[in-house]
């Protein structure tokens, strides 16, 4: 699908990558820096294996990310697709955290195109269900979970400041009177679900630098830019941990597949218990369950793969496409006396 603004190389390779990528997928993260986010990477790729996911990770590095860790991952089975960062705009008023600024990069995986549809997942996300059959939603639309408004992280915004949280509109009521309308869904970006595009992905690199860098850099920027084709899906697909203490009463842990460990303190690789919440016995038990997993052998892709080539093809095959049954993964999430 090429456009008249493109180049006739890009219009060619538009057109046959397009042709190229049907049905193919792939979960997708992003890594950058020389930090313990590689850590996140491993129990990912690790988590989804144990789910028998059937697409491959493929992890979006920085350039800064050292030679160390991409053998690590590679050794994990994950693809490395090197992307050269984003550099927003100056941002003039600060971000909620410095390092936010790095999360433009994400921009990148909208040049995936090798891949039909892809499912973003922060390296600070487990996969503790199976959700391959998210990508046979239907095309067009960028689907994520709407994010919470409650933690202090927000206390810039004016819902912070009315006490006004999307998960929970009938609380604190949205004065239309003085604010006109409410805001519209605002997602979580650190679960995306979209297909690359290169006409999309050249527009978002344009449309950032005329865009003023915002609290919540790529995030903010996201929001806006998708906010016609946004489709919202349940906490289910990425459970932001605030959301059990901030919204308990829409969240059951037996039907969460995926956990986003976003709350201070709550890194699995640097778990810090003295932080606000960390000392709740779900945090605990959610915690204890990341490492359960990164520190599984069997799940490890040498040892995986051995143990799957044992089993007939065919049989692997199946098991690729398996569904876990909602009964088995998601009851063993639930805290036995939290
Ligand atoms: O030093 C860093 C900071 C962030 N990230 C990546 O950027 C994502 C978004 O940052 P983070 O998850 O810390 O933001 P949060 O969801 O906690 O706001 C992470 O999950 C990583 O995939 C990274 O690789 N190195
Ligand atoms: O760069 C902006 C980031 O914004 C989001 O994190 C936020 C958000 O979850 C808030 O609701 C929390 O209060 C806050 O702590 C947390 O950092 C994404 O998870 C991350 O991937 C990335 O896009
Ligand atoms: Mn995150």
């Amino acid at each position: 699908m090429a456009t008249g603004n493109m180049t006739l190389e890009k219009k060619i390779k538009a057109d046959v990558t397009m042709n190229a990528n049907v049905g193919k997928r792939a979960y997708v993260t992003f890594l950058a820096g020389n930090k313990d986010y590689w850590m996140g990477v491993v129990g990912l790729a690790k988590g989804l294996r144990k789910v028998k996911s059937a697409y491959p990770l493929v992890v979006a590095c920085l350039p800064d990310v050292p030679e160390e860790h991409r053998q690590i991952l590679v050794a994990q089975g994950c693809i490395i697709r090197e992307i050269v960062p984003v550099v927003p705009p100056e941002n003039k008023t600060g971000y909620s955290m410095a390092y936010f600024v790095l999360n433009y990069s994400k921009l990148r995986i909208w040049e995936f195109v090798e891949y039909e549809k892809v499912m973003y997942l922060d390296g600070d996300i487990q996969v503790f269900g199976n959700i391959d059959h998210l990508f046979d939603t239907p095309s067009g639309y960028l689907y994520a979970v709407k994010d919470c408004f409650c933690e202090i992280s927000w206390c810039n915004t004016t819902q912070y400041k009315i006490g006004y949280c999307q998960q929970s509109p009938e609380k604190v009521t949205w004065p239309v009177e003085t604010l006109g309308s409410p805001p519209p869904a605002y997602f979580n970006a650190g679960m995306l679900l979209f297909e690359p595009n290169l006409v999309v992905y050249e527009d978002l690199l344009r449309v950032v630098q005329i865009t003023t860098p915002t609290y919540f850099a790529e995030q903010d920027f996201l929001n806006m830019y998708f906010r016609d084709t946004y489709k919202p899906i349940p906490s289910t697909y990425n459970l932001v941990l605030a959301m059990l203490w901030r919204h308990p009463e829409h969240v059951d842990l037996n039907q969460i597949r995926v956990v986003h460990y976003c709350a201070n303190g709550s890194k699995p690789w640097k778990y810090d218990e003295t932080e606000e919440h960390m000392e709740r016995e779900d945090i605990k038990m959610l915690v204890k369950k990341w490492w359960e997993i990164y520190e599984d052998p069997s799940l490890d892709y040498k040892n995986f793969m051995e143990t799957e080539s044992k089993l007939n093809p065919i049989t692997t095959a199946v098991l690729a496409t398996k569904e876990s049954d909602d009964g088995d993964v998601l009851t063993s999430l639930a805290p036995s006396a939290a």
